[in-house]
């Protein structure tokens, strides 16, 4: 689905990336993991093209990420953020909404859809609610449905957990798992926790040195 060969990511003179591989198939459920500092989140950013890189080519389906413009790509690729992101003067359903208002979705599919995905991610009856009423978890239970509302092939999710306690980031890696598997979206996390990398059945790939190499079990 995605494939990234021989990219370089430079700040200034210091490269993040150097000569780095990295793919991803359809229907994937992958980590990303390294130390703090090794590009974890640079790489999303080339993927989802908030940054651009020096070297090399990436491609989404076989087509150069140049040539596919931000917002059809963005369509194509859901993103979650450690902070949530979440808009604090709209309410729950504002919040979800917006990604259907930005595609042009009528506005019945998007209280159906937004319905849905409430109940789905066990928030039903939130959807009144501002984020700043809402626990961590919830919160970040709602970024999730946006970020799946239009139903992207992709899911990227920069350290998702970084801001819950074990077990709320526990229920959160769970609930991701579960969407895969029913939506079969393709989803790359990154995360630190070794703890739950242990409890996933996820492909694990690694950062170091400017390189990623996957883990390969045997
Ligand atoms: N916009 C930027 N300008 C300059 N340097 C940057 C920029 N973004 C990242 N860097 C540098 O690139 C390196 C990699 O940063 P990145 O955020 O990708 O790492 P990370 O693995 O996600 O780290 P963490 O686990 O701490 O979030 C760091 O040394 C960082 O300071």
């Amino acid at each position: 689905m995605i494939q990234m060969s021989k990219v370089t990511k430079r700040y200034g003179s210091d490269a993040v990336l150097q000569n780095a591989d990295f793919h991803l198939e359809t229907g994937d459920f992958a980590v990303l993991q390294g130390r703090s500092g090794s590009g974890k989140s640079s790489l999303l950013k080339l993927l989802y093209r908030e940054t651009e890189a020096d070297e090399g080519d990436i491609r989404f389906r076989q087509i150069p990420i140049s040539q596919i413009t931000k917002h059809v790509l963005r369509r194509e690729i859901g993103m979650v953020f450690q902070s949530f992101r979440l808009i604090e003067q709209k309410n729950v359903f504002e919040n979800i909404a917006l990604a259907g208002k930005a595609v042009g979705k009528p506005i019945e599919e998007i209280e159906q859809q937004a319905k849905l995905l409430l109940e789905r991610v066990g928030l039903a009856d939130k959807k009144d609610a501002f984020p700043n009423s809402l626990s961590g978890g919830q919160q970040q239970r709602v970024a999730i449905a946006r970020a799946l509302f239009n139903k992207p092939s992709l899911l990227l999710a920069d350290e998702p957990t970084g801001n819950l306690d074990k077990d709320t980031a526990a229920d959160i890696l769970k609930l991701l798992e579960e969407l895969h598997e029913e939506e079969k979206t393709t989803m790359l996390l990154v995360t630190h926790d070794e703890l739950l990398l242990k409890q996933m059945h996820a492909k694990i790939w690694t950062i170091e040195d400017g390189r990623l190499h996957e883990q390969v079990f045997s």
